[in-house]
């Protein structure tokens, strides 16, 4: 019976993809799950999407940008790699309608640091990129969570908070995931052993005033600081607090070298994202609004380490910081405020 069928209609069609093949469900649509937009193809944005389609954690991968031939010719290049990837839909956005139904909005969109500029000199700038892409992904992707990268990265998290309405939960910024990268990677240089076994969080501004936990810094739980108590004064024979200080360097000088930088965050992005996408619960500091924790009483967001799952951040962990690595905290968090109250949103 059901082999009649079948013959009935492969004599009505025509195409060579209609003889090649019978579709049992002809017409059916199956929604992607883990629809990933990002917008901005620049150096940040192409390394965040090429990380995360060689991850396949996306099932649709779609890109914005107010450059339309940059964006096509990305996209196309992109496509171009599909045998070697296994993520069904790439491509290029041409307006915010095509980003429908996101679960992850990337924001990488906006100016970056020339040599010698701090991240919170491109606040204004990049206030006013944001006016015009956050209240356009809240509208198509409402239960999206957004995932801020663009500097900065505090800041913009806020902006973007306030601009999309959405719950804190859903709005993230990436934050120190890279700088907690950069800093196990420099520990683990020293220590010759793989990062991925030294342990150490920096918390706070993803830059100048970040904050480097030295009290929880570990290697298998033995912690470094009972192995050396002046591990992080200036007096400190091996000179580690100069660690913390190649990690509030690294950008300056990537960016010095090679003008931007964006393989690393690329990567940090990817692992965040598959953190959200799949669930995994893993620790990770990104920004989060920080009022009412460790005594911070003004509305900002800051890098803690959260715990990341599918609806965002699911947790903030309460990690014991000493005195005057608190203290450094809520100075982080004064700095930011300064620049926050001066926007009118
Ligand atoms: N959070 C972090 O750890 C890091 C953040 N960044 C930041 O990421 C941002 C992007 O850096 P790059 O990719 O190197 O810059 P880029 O200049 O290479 O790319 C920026 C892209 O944004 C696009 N864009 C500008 N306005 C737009 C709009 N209204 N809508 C859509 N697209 C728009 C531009 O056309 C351009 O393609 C910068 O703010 C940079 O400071 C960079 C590295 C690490
Ligand atoms: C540019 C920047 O924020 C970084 O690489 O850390």
């Amino acid at each position: 019976m059901l082999r009649r069928c079948w013959c009935e209609q492969y004599r009505a069609m025509t195409s060579v993809r209609d003889k090649l093949l019978q579709e049992l469900n002809p017409g059916e649509v199956v929604p992607p799950r883990c629809k990933v937009t990002i917008v901005g193809v620049g150096q940040v944005g192409m390394a965040c999407a090429f990380s995360i389609l060689q991850s396949g954690v996306a099932d649709d991968v779609t890109l914005i940008d107010v450059m339309e031939d940059k964006l096509q010719g990305e996209v196309l290049d992109l496509q171009h790699g599909s045998l070697f990837l296994k993520t069904p839909i790439i491509r290029a956005a041409k307006d915010y309608s095509e980003t429908a139904n996101s679960k992850l909005c990337i924001i990488t969109a906006g100016v970056r640091q020339k040599e010698g500029e701090t991240r919170l000199n491109l606040v204004h700038r990049n206030v006013e990129v944001f006016r015009k892409i956050v209240p356009l992904l809240a509208q198509y992707s409402p239960d999206a969570i957004l995932l801020i990268v663009s500097n900065p990265v505090d800041v913009l998290t806020y902006v973007a908070w306030k601009l999309s309405g959405f719950p804190q939960e859903r709005v993230i910024g990436s934050g120190t995931n890279l700088d907690s990268a950069r800093f196990r990677f420099l520990m683990g240089e020293r220590l010759q052993i793989h990062p991925s076994s030294v342990h150490g969080y920096i918390i706070g501004e993803h830059g100048d005033s970040s904050v480097a936990v030295w009290s929880g810094a570990n290697v298998a739980g033995v912690n470094l600081q009972s192995l050396s108590p002046d591990l992080e004064r200036e007096q400190d024979s091996e000179v580690w607090p100069g660690v913390h200080k190649n990690v509030v360097d690294s950008a300056y000088e990537v960016v010095r070298l090679k003008g931007y930088t964006s393989w690393a965050i690329g990567l940090s992005v990817c692992s965040l994202s598959q953190s959200i996408l799949r669930n995994l619960r893993i620790v990770h500091p990104v920004s989060t609004l920080v009022k009412g924790l460790h005594d911070i009483q003004e509305e900002v967001f800051l890098s803690l380490p959260c715990v990341l799952g599918w609806p965002g951040v699911c947790g903030v962990l309460n990690q014991p910081l000493r005195e005057h690595e608190a203290y450094q905290l809520k100075q982080s968090a004064q700095t930011l405020w300064s620049v926050q109250r001066e926007l009118s949103l």
